[in-house]
């Protein structure tokens, strides 16, 4: 009986866990423009990758590449959100810490191109 309701407890906490994540993500779908516009071109590659017969490890790392540009998106949302509770006014580290976090969002997109051009230039040409 008392194990049988920790497994519940367990299984809820697993569920309470996953909705505050997606409950996470979903924020960032709603208020990051950059985000929908990277996530469009992300399904958009994928799809691509399908056309043009990209091998399982070149959609894996496509896959990836995708996902750290989304994840980089999110980060950096974090970061913007904790500076504007932590400080509300003009501060030079804050400044360093929002444009460090969309600076590495940056750096990601940059490097996703370079993956895309590598992984598609050949089927292409
Ligand atoms: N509290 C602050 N102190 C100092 N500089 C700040 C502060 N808040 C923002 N900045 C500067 O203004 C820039 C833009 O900040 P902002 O919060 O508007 O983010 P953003 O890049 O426009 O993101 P989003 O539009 O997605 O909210 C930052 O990159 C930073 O250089």
């Amino acid at each position: 009986m008392m194990k049988k309701s920790a497994e519940g407890n367990f299984l809820a906490g697993l569920l309470r866990a996953f909705s505050y994540a997606a409950s996470g993500v979903a924020y960032c779908f709603r208020t990051q423009r950059n985000l929908r516009i990277h996530a469009v071109a992300g399904v958009l590659a994928l799809a691509a990758g399908f056309r043009l017969g990209l091998t399982g490890a070149e959609m894996g790392v496509l896959t990836l590449t995708i996902a750290a540009v989304l994840v980089a998106e999110m980060f950096n949302t974090a970061v913007e959100a904790l500076v504007d509770i932590v400080s509300p006014g003009y501060h030079p580290l804050a400044k360093v810490a929002k444009d460090v976090a969309a600076g590495g969002v940056l750096v990601v997109a940059l490097m996703s191109l370079v993956v895309a051009y590598v992984l598609f230039a050949p089927r292409i040409m």
